[in-house]
């Protein structure tokens, strides 16, 4: 949970997404650091998940740029995206485990789409190493039927984490969970950044794992960057807006 530097891994500027007349996106601007978390609030439907996936090139944006290291994604290649996708590690909602592939699967799956050749060997320890990260070694022939909610999002981020990306995504991580579930995925989403030393972009509505993992906040109201700052400026902010998210 520390900024220690300024180094910029995502740039975001002037970003601007429609659909039809809808303007979803009207010029955000905004830095992803390294070695930090960075909660991006907003209303439900403010447009927080298609930020995260115009960062991924999952959907394409209109106007303005988004550079990821030293890659600009306007108009990047198809081998440019696989680099930049191996970079970020994307944690929907749902987890979206195959469900028709045991854990080990799972996990196997997500090493093989590296396009790096790794011994039996090495994908069984990297596995084993991802899941016990997350808590949960004993669930490596579990099919995802037998897993809980939380489980599945442990697995989830174990899937992500097997990779080793730089910067992770998490869409909603504690939505659905029970209070004391949601707090353990709070805690994991730091324990996983102390230790790995990656960033991450969390989109959430609990201010409860707001609190426990925010180092840096950005509010999105109307396609804009409403407010950026830390968690005592959001606390401690008069503006009704923002007291209306931390009441
Ligand atoms: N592929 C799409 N085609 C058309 N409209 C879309 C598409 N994806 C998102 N939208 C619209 O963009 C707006 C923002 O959606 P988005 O999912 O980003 O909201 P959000 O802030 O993540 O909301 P929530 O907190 O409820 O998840 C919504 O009005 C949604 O209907």
């Amino acid at each position: 949970m520390e900024n220690n530097t300024n180094n910029i891994l995502i740039d975001i500027q002037d970003l601007k997404k429609s659909f039809g007349d809808q303007k979803v996106l009207d010029g955000i601007t905004l830095q992803l650091h390294e070695n930090e978390n960075l909660v991006v609030l907003g209303k439900s439907g403010s447009g927080k998940s298609v930020l995260i996936k115009c960062i991924v090139s999952l959907l394409k944006h209109d106007e303005g740029s988004i550079t990821v290291g030293e890659q600009e994604l306007t108009d990047i290649n198809e081998e440019g995206l696989i680099e930049v996708r191996k970079k970020i590690g994307f944690l929907f909602q749902s987890a979206a485990l195959y469900d028709s592939m045991t854990v080990r699967e799972n996990l196997s799956f997500a090493l093989s789409r590296l396009n790096k050749k790794f011994s039996e060997e090495e994908i069984n320890n990297k596995i084993v190493e991802a899941l016990e990260n997350v808590g949960l070694p004993d669930s490596i022939d579990k099919m995802p039927s037998e897993l809980s909610g939380g489980m599945k999002k442990r697995i989830g981020l174990a899937r992500t984490l097997v990779v080793n990306p730089k910067i992770i995504l998490y869409d909603e991580p504690t939505t659905g969970l029970d209070p004391v579930t949601s707090d353990e995925i709070s805690h994991l989403i730091n324990d996983t950044q102390e230790k790995f030393k990656n960033s991450s972009i969390i989109i959430t509505h609990d201010i409860n794992c707001v609190k426990t993992v925010a180092d840096r906040i950005a509010m999105i109201k109307e396609g804009k960057v409403y407010k950026v700052g830390s968690l005592e400026e959001f606390v401690n902010d008069d503006d009704a807006y923002i007291k209306s998210f931390f009441k």
